[in-house]
């Protein structure tokens, strides 16, 4: 038999049930029971998806209230002291509550305090929430959740493996705080302790194996890293269950030895994306351990080739027998819930496609077909499948020769602009007039609830384009107004008429499809639903200039256009697999070059094209860095390029460590970057500092993840340390990202104190 397993499923329910659930808890709409049954009715049905496609586990420990990081920090009793849950942490039971202020600042109960950093998981476009780690740190075991999660999927009858983050990886994206620095692998054995007991207990409910996810393993590991990792597995040996290291987004490349050797009962690969490590892996595997194969992508929505997938392990199946596990590459919270519901997709483009439900089933098939146990169930799936595959191979559908024509008549001086910055800076002061400090926000304004719904009537037939445009442009008018009042000095609109910043262009090029129920956990209760680049990239039509130039038309002040970047649109979709991820960068980095080209034409004068994803897109290796770095800044370059000199291009990244690709990021040749600094303090910019980037920067000055109204002092604080830093006449202020996800209350006198702050610079630095 060829055991069958998932390393985690979507938590966040085929209607969004969770999203609604806590956002109504928060709200004070529904109560703590109500939110509890919810989290209990979703995992009963992800249980019982697993067991009714045939896995032999079903897992448990994947579910979050917000996430999964957070869940070990309160299983280990890492909860910064400002939560003040010193009482919570005796008793030995940290309260729902506090792990929301952790989160979000804020809960129904107790009082409001700084949430702790949010980040990417990796190279993926979730967000965890980053272990605070302190010198001399105590851990103590303060959460049941899992054993009661354990003890309620026993009742219903699964067979269960628990799954955690791995102690290493915990530590690995855990950020040191306090005064004097310290090594955190000080604190490995207080914390292994606490791994210790949470598997005792799991022994004695009868637990048999736990997962434990170390992706760590995919990076580059310092040697004490690696030292750490033996020490760390040889510690947890013996503690009463079996423990199977989970590696994934990529393959082991030098931690392979370290990984294959450690004591455990077992160890996952990612077969996807290190398909070339598995024979090594299987010929050094001792015998007493199993081999879980991540053959199903995890990171994609693409219908396996099963029959493929066959053939390709058909070797390791016989080498390993009953060893042998089949699994999806990595956790399936990255993809969509269930593609039974997208009745609207026609249904050859269906048939290409696999969501977590359908990836159960692939993984079940594909299990018994290498076990040579087949039943009537899998030879139906195995021939659908072959259809498919053959139906997407051919389909004229994806491929436009005439796209390949124009990226192959593509010269070196298509991503270049006319003149180098200092001259085009200069005719853009002429054209711009802005005074010193100008003031700007990132694009997007709150997206109330108002336009939310006006935006489903019209999908649902019951507002008709007329009246939706209009509404739209009542919303654009108000912002302008505003934006006026406040005495903003570069405009935006806002990005009212936006579903989301990918999808919506991902609505309106050809290549792309988009789904109506494909939500993706992004961070606590946020989602999002990335488009599906199925095909050769082209614009059919303009996308955002009408809005712009009605903006424009509203004030006399410069408008800016608003783009998401060729890379951004390339990291947030699923992806197309079989072309280079390169290639199809350049295809929607030339669609997008027509929409600058248009904006400009349209007269608008400044261009802001996000690039929030291009450092997330880099590979896990640094080796690979380069080759990455040098077609994602060509595919920038080529979309803004196409502009005069007078026309000033922005560009704006979030969640960015600039110093390792600062020479990348001065490439991509933007006259402003705007970034979010505030929470750093402005140390991000010691980056551009010391290799003296040559633009000009926007260094946010309020985290607009926080409701807290930012003080003006405090804003003119940290531009006189940005100021250290940077030359005064290259620096904007702004914030650190959009305001979509704020209200107005909270946008409209933070805006007014930033404002005020820049007055106050002038008035200094005049
Ligand atoms: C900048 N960020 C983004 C990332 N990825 C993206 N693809 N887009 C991003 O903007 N990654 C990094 C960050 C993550 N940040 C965020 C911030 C905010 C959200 C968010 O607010 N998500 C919304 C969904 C947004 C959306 O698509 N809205 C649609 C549909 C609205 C909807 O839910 N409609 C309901 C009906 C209305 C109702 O009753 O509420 C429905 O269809 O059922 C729209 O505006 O039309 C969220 O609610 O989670 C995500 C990531
Ligand atoms: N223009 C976008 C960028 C988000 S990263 C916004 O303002 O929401
Ligand atoms: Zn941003």
């Amino acid at each position: 038999m060829t055991f069958s397993h998932i390393l985690g499923y979507p938590r966040i329910g085929a209607d969004r049930e969770l999203k609604r659930a806590t956002e109504a808890y928060w709200k004070g709409d529904a109560d703590r029971a109500s939110l509890e049954a919810t989290g209990r009715e979703l995992r009963k049905r992800h249980w019982q998806d697993q067991r009714e496609a045939g896995l032999d586990l079903v897992t448990v420990g994947d579910f979050a209230f917000y996430d999964q990081v957070l869940n070990v920090s309160l299983l280990l009793g890492a909860v910064p002291a400002r939560f003040a849950a010193k009482a919570e942490l005796e008793r030995g039971e940290v309260d729902l509550d506090t792990a929301f202020r952790m989160a979000r600042g804020r809960a129904p109960s107790g009082e409001p305090a700084a949430a702790c950093e949010m980040t990417k998981y990796f190279d993926t476009n979730y967000h965890y929430l980053v272990p605070e780690l302190h010198q001399g740190q105590d851990f103590r075991l303060a959460s049941t959740r899992l054993f009661d999660e354990v003890v309620e999927a026993q009742q219903q009858g699964h067979a269960v493996k628990v799954a955690l983050v791995g102690p290493l990886t915990w530590l690995w994206l855990g950020k040191e705080r306090g005064e004097s620095s310290f090594d955190r692998l000080a604190l490995l054995d207080g914390v292994l302790a606490v791994y210790a007991e949470v598997f005792a207990r799991l022994a004695k409910l009868g637990v048999e194996w736990v997962q434990l996810d170390e992706p760590a393993l995919a990076q580059d590991l310092p040697g004490d890293w690696k030292v750490a990792f033996e020490r760390a597995y040889h510690h947890l040996q013996g503690s009463g269950v079996k423990l199977l290291v989970a590696n994934y987004f990529g393959g082991l490349g030098d931690n392979l030895t370290l990984a294959v050797n450690l004591p455990v009962a077992g160890l996952h690969l990612d077969a996807v994306r290190a398909p070339q490590e598995v024979e090594t892996v299987v010929d050094r595997l001792l015998p007493h351990k199993v081999l879980s194969l991540g053959v199903i992508d995890g990171r994609n929505i693409w219908r396996a080739d099963l029959a493929a997938l066959r053939d390709q392990w058909t070797n390791a199946a016989s080498r390993l027998g009953e060893r042998l596990w089949i699994a999806p590459s990595c956790s399936l919270l990255h993809v969509p819930v269930d593609l039974e519901r997208e009745t609207e997709l026609d249904a050859e483009f269906r048939s290409w496609l696999a969501f977590a439900r359908q990836k159960l089933d692939e993984t079940v098939t594909l299990a018994r077909l290498l076990a040579g146990r087949v039943r009537p169930e899998d030879e139906a799936l195995l021939a659908a499948c072959v259809q498919a595959i053959a139906s997407r191979r051919e389909s004229p559908r994806i491929h436009r020769p005439e796209v390949g024509a124009r990226l192959a008549a593509l010269g070196e001086a298509d991503s270049q602009r006319p003149s180098p910055y200092l001259q085009r800076a200069e005719q853009q002061r002429r054209a711009l007039g802005l005074p010193l400090f100008p003031t700007t926000t990132i694009g997007s304004f709150p997206q109330t609830a108002e336009i939310r719904a006006a935006r489903r009537d019209h999908k649902a037939g019951r507002l008709s384009a007329d009246d939706y445009h209009t509404r739209m442009r009542e919303e654009i008018a108000q912002a302008v107004r505003l934006q006026e009042e406040l005495g903003l000095d570069m405009l935006v609109h806002g990005e009212a008429e936006r579903n989301d910043m990918v999808e919506y262009f991902g609505e309106q090029l050809d290549g792309y499809a988009f789904t109506r129920f494909g939500w993706v956990q992004s961070y606590g209760s946020r989602c999002v639903k990335p488009p599906i680049l199925f095909g050769d990239v082209s614009r059919p039509a303009p996308m955002t200039v009408e809005w712009s130039r009605y903006a424009q038309s509203l004030t006399g002040a410069p408008m800016m256009g608003m783009l998401t970047g060729p890379v951004t649109m390339l990291q947030w979709a699923f992806v197309r697999d079989d072309q280079p991820r390169a290639t199809t960068c350049r295809q929607i980095a030339l669609a997008l070059r027509d929409e600058v080209c248009d904006l400009e034409a349209a007269g608008i004068r400044a261009i802001q094209i996000d690039e929030p994803a291009l450092r997330e897109g880099l590979p896990l290796r640094k080796a690979e860095w380069q080759e990455y770095l040098d077609w994602a800044v060509e595919a920038f370059r080529l979309s803004a390029s196409c502009v005069a000199d007078a026309t000033q291009i922005h560009t704006h990244m979030c969640y960015s460590e600039f110093n390792d690709i600062i020479a990348s990021i001065a490439e991509l040749d933007a006259d402003v970057i705007t970034i979010e600094t505030s929470r750093s303090d402005m140390e991000l910019l010691d980056a551009f500092r010391d290799f003296d980037y040559p633009n000009e920067i926007g260094p946010g000055v309020y985290d607009i993840h926080s409701p807290n109204l930012p003080e003006v002092d405090w804003m003119v604080a940290l531009m006189e340390k940005a100021a250290e830093r940077i030359s005064l006449e290259r620096l904007w202020v702004n914030p650190d990202c959009g305001l979509k996800t704020r209200q107005w209350e909270e946008v409209t006198p933070a805006l007014a104190n930033m404002v005020q702050a820049a007055k106050e610079l002038r008035r200094r630095h005049a």
